[in-house]
């Protein structure tokens, strides 16, 4: 339990002293509850002489203790019910600033479902239970330590016994602890499997329709919810019985209590007034602690819950620097480059050399690490060894987003938000006005199909872009780096082929996109190719050929047999 609270503290930041002021409110409050009491011994010992001033001394600590009891119930609520959601929603933005500075292959498929399940499912539940949980736990436990104490001043035997059960109704927590300590993790894996196979359900919903009927797809995300149902239903199966007897030991206790208090009085060890005033009381000591068993259980839920949240605050950070890049170029040169995903090596021992203003094309067969080496360039990733320089800096010693403000990027599979054309073109430079945006669209050849549209250039575009054919997403994207200016750009071309009409359209995007720019571009049209200064030929993480079109294509090589494959593929003319 101390735990649970102390870790919260943890993470508190600036709400910690609202949590100390709750805590301190309930504490008051249980104070005050317990103060009854002393309205039932006063009414008690006063009972053959009841005098009207007697009964308003005791309706005054009735009073007393009722407002008491409601104000500081008050002050408490008031402190610790949004401060879940202020810890949290700062704990998010953290998060999200996290997510911002780790390696991009921290994103695979799988975290992504983790990172979906913490961002939603964990922080809501940790919003909603934690402050509860914290109040439950410390108003239940003050209560029954405060009139258990108060007993004890009256007599040391109930006080004692009274103390007793206080210790093995906590001890009995422990064990709903436990429990809970077996399943949350179990819950916590099968409520990430739902969100992951509900997400790869889908996003390949096209795929699975055309080869399977979509029935494949559905039986794995039944058997998600058939485990989420599982793991719900061992938990509740597993802590029920616990919880039950928790509440158990508290009735008995109570009932140990009235036997001690009846025998203490018929052995004349205590007086009636006492009797009765400890009958009282061992009705009311553990009703706090007894809705507190739900609060343990969800203690240790909430445990679970912040490792997970750990988890992805200790990702791994790119930036140990705050140094931000401006190079006196735009030349581009790597030394001695290797890198791997795991142990697996795709880059090695690279070097090349892309001189400002020119423009450098990418070939090689699939999988060859085209991407990669585009990928280290931006610092999506860091090299393992050699060293990335733009204009003789190594980008390792700026911050990512530095270099990034450097570089354009058009992906092959272009992602749009679902959002405004005037917001996801704007995406490249955020306060750029409405003309800018139209100027950018008007060079990136989509100014006239966006203003086709319904809403021109408010039109909401669908999730992904699902609303645009692939031409229009990819020239939008465009528009996007065009309005962004950045002096590099790494483009990765389409290689799907799009109608004549489409094609000539996203050409000119591109022309005017890379115009006096350091142009690094994995190429698939022979135009590209071409066209481009210099031709680096990747072959198994390897840099197999480098030169000019003209001198290439005269060489034995690779190139040479790409070309030729390429032709008979595609026709491409020579
Ligand atoms: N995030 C990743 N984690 C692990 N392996 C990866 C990752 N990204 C790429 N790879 C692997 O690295 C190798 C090189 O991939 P890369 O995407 O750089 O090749 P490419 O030349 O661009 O291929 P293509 O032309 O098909 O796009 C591939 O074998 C790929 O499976």
């Amino acid at each position: 339990m101390f735990e649970m609270i102390s870790r919260i503290y943890q993470i508190a930041g600036s709400s910690r002293k609202k949590i100390t002021v709750g805590i301190l409110c309930n504490i008051l409050k249980s104070f005050f509850q317990s103060f009854m009491m002393l309205s039932v011994f006063l009414i008690m010992l006063n009972l053959d002489t009841l005098t009207s001033s007697i009964i308003l001394k005791a309706v005054t600590i009735i009073l007393i203790s009722i407002l008491g009891r409601f104000f500081f119930q008050w002050m408490s609520d008031r402190t610790m019910s949004g401060t879940g959601y202020d810890i949290f929603r700062d704990y998010r933005l953290e998060i999200g600033e996290r997510l911002k500075q780790a390696p991009m292959g921290y994103f695979s498929e799988q975290n992504l479902g983790t990172i979906q399940t913490i961002l939603t499912t964990t922080i809501a539940d940790l919003e909603g239970y934690s402050m509860m949980a914290i109040e439950q736990m410390t108003s239940g436990v003050a209560m029954a330590f405060l009139m258990s104490f108060m007993m004890f001043f009256f007599n040391p035997i109930i006080g004692t016994l009274s103390m007793i059960g206080l210790v093995i109704g906590l001890t009995v927590l422990r064990l709903v602890r436990q429990r809970a300590a077996e399943h949350s993790p179990i819950y916590q894996a099968a409520q990430e499997n739902l969100v992951n196979k509900c997400l790869e359900y889908i996003r390949g919903i096209a795929v699975l329709r055309s080869f399977s009927n979509g029935k494949s797809g559905q039986q794995e995300v039944h058997t998600a919810f058939q485990k989420k149902w599982d793991a719900d239903y061992s938990q509740e199966k597993a802590t029920a019985g616990v919880l039950r007897l928790y509440g158990l030991v508290y009735k008995l206790m109570s009932c140990v209590l009235i036997a001690a208090a009846g025998i203490l009085y018929m052995d004349g060890k205590i007086s009636l007034p006492f009797c009765m005033t400890f009958l009282f009381c061992a009705f009311t000591v553990y009703s706090d602690l007894e809705t507190m068993g739900n609060s343990a259980f969800l203690s240790k839920k909430i445990n679970t819950e912040l490792d997970r949240l750990e988890e992805v605050t200790n990702i791994p950070q790119m930036d140990t620097t705050t140094d931000k890049l401006h190079p006196s170029n735009y030349e581009i040169s790597l030394k001695d480059v290797s890198f791997g995903y795991g142990s697996r090596r795709i880059i090695d021992h690279i070097s090349l050399n892309i001189p400002e203003h020119t423009t450098c094309a990418i070939v090689g067969p699939s999988g060859s690490g085209k991407t990669t080496l585009c990928n280290l360039i931006a610092r999506f990733w860091d090299v393992q060894e050699g060293s990335v320089c733009i204009g003789g800096q190594n980008v390792k010693d700026y911050t990512a987003d530095s270099v990034l403000d450097c570089i354009s990027m058009v992906f092959q599979k272009v992602y749009l938000f679902h959002d405004t054309i005037e917001n996801n073109i704007k995406f490249g430079k955020p306060d750029a006005s409405l003309e800018e945006v139209m100027e950018a669209a008007k060079r990136a050849c989509c100014h006239d199909f966006i203003m086709a549209l319904p809403d021109g250039y408010q039109t909401v575009i669908g999730e992904s872009g699902s609303t645009l054919s692939g031409g229009e997403k990819q020239r939008i994207s465009i528009a996007r780096a065009i309005l962004k200016d950045a002096p590099i750009v790494i483009l990765d071309e389409a290689t799907s082929s799009v109608d004549p009409e489409n094609e000539q359209a996203l050409l000119s995007a591109i022309e005017e996109l890379t115009k006096n720019k350091t142009l690094i571009s994995i190429a698939h049209r022979l135009s590209t190719v071409q066209k481009a200064d210099q031709i680096i030929v990747i072959d198994n993480g390897h840099v197999k050929q480098k030169g000019t079109h003209d001198q290439l294509s005269k060489k034995d090589g690779i190139y040479r047999n790409f070309l030729k494959l390429r032709v008979e593929a595609t026709g491409w003319q020579l």
